[in-house]
This record gives C-alpha cells, sequence and structure tokens, in this order.
C-alpha cells in the first residue's frame, strides 16, 4: 500500500456543556455554555505513522475547558481568547486553534414583580454564540452571532412578480405571514470590541428591521434591510451573514366549507421550507461564507 501524504485536517471536541455560576453578589449569575474546539496544525506524524506523541488528547480539551472556568468567566470572548491561547501553549504543533462558545440563556424568574436571586428559566430570543479563532503568532479573531432567533410578521410582507415556468404553481399575494428563524454570524473589529453588549444590540437591530420592512417583497429583500441596518448601527460589525429559513404559513381554502378567508386562517407547514442565505458586507471586506468550495 503506498502511503499518501495527509491532507488537510483538524480535530478537536464538540459539545462540551458546562455552567459557572457568578456568587460575588446576592443576584447570582448563571452562564451555560456549550464549547467546541478545533485544533489545527502539522499532524502527519499522527496520521500517517500513528505517532500520537504531538496529539493533546480531546479528553484534554474538555479539561482545559473546566479547569479554565474555575475562577468564573470574565466575559463568554475573553474565556473564548483564553482557551485558544492555552491550546496553543500547550500543542506546539497546533498552528490555528479555534474555539465556539454558544450560550444558552437564562433569565431570573419574576417572583412578586421582582428577579429572583438564584431560580432562573430559559431566556427567549436564541442563543448567541462567538467564534475565537487565534493562529500562532496572530492576534485573536472574533466572530459574533445569534442561534434560533424566531420571529413572524402577519402583515408587511409580500411575494410576487417572481419568474414563472411550466412547474410554478405559486399564487402571487402582496400580503402574507412571513416566518424565520435567525441564524446569524458576523465579524468583528477584534477581541477588544464590547462583544457582550453586540450579542444583545445586534440581535434588537435585526429584529428591530424585521419589524419595521413592511414594504418586503421577500425574505432576500429582508435580509438585506437587517444586514444593512446592523453595518450602519454597529461599527464594530464588519460583515454579517444569515441564514433564514422561510417557514411558510399557507392561506387555507376554505371553500370546500362555504367559506371565504380573508387573511384568518393559515395551514402552518414545517416542511419543505426555503432557505435564504446571504452576507452584507463593508466595503472592502471579505466576509466568511463557509459554503463557498
Ligand atoms: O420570500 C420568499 N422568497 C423566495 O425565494 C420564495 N420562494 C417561494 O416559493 N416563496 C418565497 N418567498
Amino acid at each position: 500500500m503506498s502511503s499518501l501524504p495527509m491532507g488537510p485536517n483538524r480535530y478537536g471536541k464538540s459539545g462540551i456543556r458546562l455552567a459557572v455560576v457568578d456568587r460575588s453578589r446576592p443576584q447570582h449569575d448563571f452562564t451555560d455554555l456549550e464549547v467546541e474546539v478545533r485544533l489545527q496544525g502539522d499532524f502527519d506524524a499522527a496520521h500517517v505513522d500513528g505517532d500520537n506523541s504531538g496529539v493533546l488528547p480531546t479528553d484534554t480539551m474538555r479539561g482545559t475547558c473546566f479547569a479554565l472556568a474555575r475562577d468564573g468567566i470574565d466575559s463568554v470572548v475573553g474565556y473564548g481568547v483564553r482557551l485558544v491561547d492555552r491550546f496553543l501553549t500547550a500543542s506546539p504543533g497546533v498552528d490555528r486553534a479555534l474555539v465556539t462558545l454558544t450560550q444558552h440563556p437564562w433569565e431570573a424568574v419574576v417572583v412578586d414583580g421582582a428577579p429572583h436571586a438564584h431560580t432562573f428559566r430559559p431566556a427567549a430570543g436564541g442563543r448567541p454564540t462567538w467564534t475565537v479563532t487565534r493562529d500562532r503568532g496572530e492576534q485573536a479573531t472574533v466572530t459574533g452571532g445569534i442561534l434560533g432567533a424566531r420571529v413572524l410578521k402577519t402583515t408587511g410582507s409580500a411575494f410576487s412578480g417572481f419568474l414563472r415556468d411550466e412547474y410554478t404553481t405559486l399564487p402571487e399575494t402582496r400580503d402574507r405571514v412571513m416566518a424565520t428563524t435567525v441564524d446569524a454570524r458576523w465579524g468583528t473589529t477584534g477581541p477588544d470590541a464590547d462583544h457582550t453588549g453586540m450579542a444583545i444590540d445586534v440581535p434588537a437591530t435585526i429584529l428591530a428591521a424585521f419589524a419595521g420592512h413592511d414594504a418586503s417583497e421577500s425574505v432576500q429583500h429582508t435580509l438585506h434591510v437587517m444586514g444593512t441596518a446592523v453595518l450602519d448601527a454597529h461599527p464594530d460589525v464588519t460583515w454579517i451573514r444569515f441564514l433564514l429559513p422561510n417557514e411558510h404559513h399557507i392561506l387555507s381554502d376554505l371553500s370546500a366549507y362555504g367559506l371565504d378567508n380573508p387573511g384568518v386562517v393559515y395551514l402552518v407547514a414545517d416542511r419543505p421550507y426555503g432557505v435564504i442565505e446571504g452576507v452584507v458586507a463593508r466595503e472592502g471586506v471579505t466576509p466568511e461564507v463557509p459554503w463557498d468550495g
């Protein structure tokens, strides 16, 4: 058997679930994270010769995530920077360390009109996510994001004037329900930006633009409006990428029952669903587009 050289590769751990309690104030903070680690570098010997001497076990990556949370996490991105720095130090063969941290947000339960000090429930509005990447000898880069932010509007959305062929049966509409679950990721100016603030403010800008865009001709049209609004309002965001499922709500045909349906009853079709993806970037900025290649 010929020994072919090793192609591109990386390795790491996914699904590292950990939670950190900050008890320093009467109102506790609860940070619930899922961490992914990926290390990239010279691992030819491991693949070609079975030589593990340069392989930091993925179990050690899990242990590192827990150990580096021992004294609390200043901010999620600060913790991510400490993690990538540690992996570059601990594993000399690594050229690039990457961690993705996705938060499962909890909010204090309100009791008698006040937030309870140590009782929480899942918060709505999606899961904030950050990726910290560091190449050896370079500054860390940070992307932020929001996953699973579900929104719907009952008017202000149209889809008409589209290309038709012999398989097109979709009726045109000037007024429909538009629903999606926003997954967005954005590039930033670097680790020193206010990533915790942006995790709240960028989704707020996205939702305000979704709500305000009542002249929407399509999900694509609204994607561009939302992206433009984010770049206008947040100087530390350099590009933003969206993945927007079009969660169809189809006006139900009630004519068999002798009834009209003036935009009251909808069939909620969970599949198939449209998928609208796109990036809006500042001039001169090359965004990360993972579906290229
Ligand atoms: O906003 C939309 N964009 C499309 O590309 C599309 N295609 C479709 O069937 N419905 C819609 N809606």
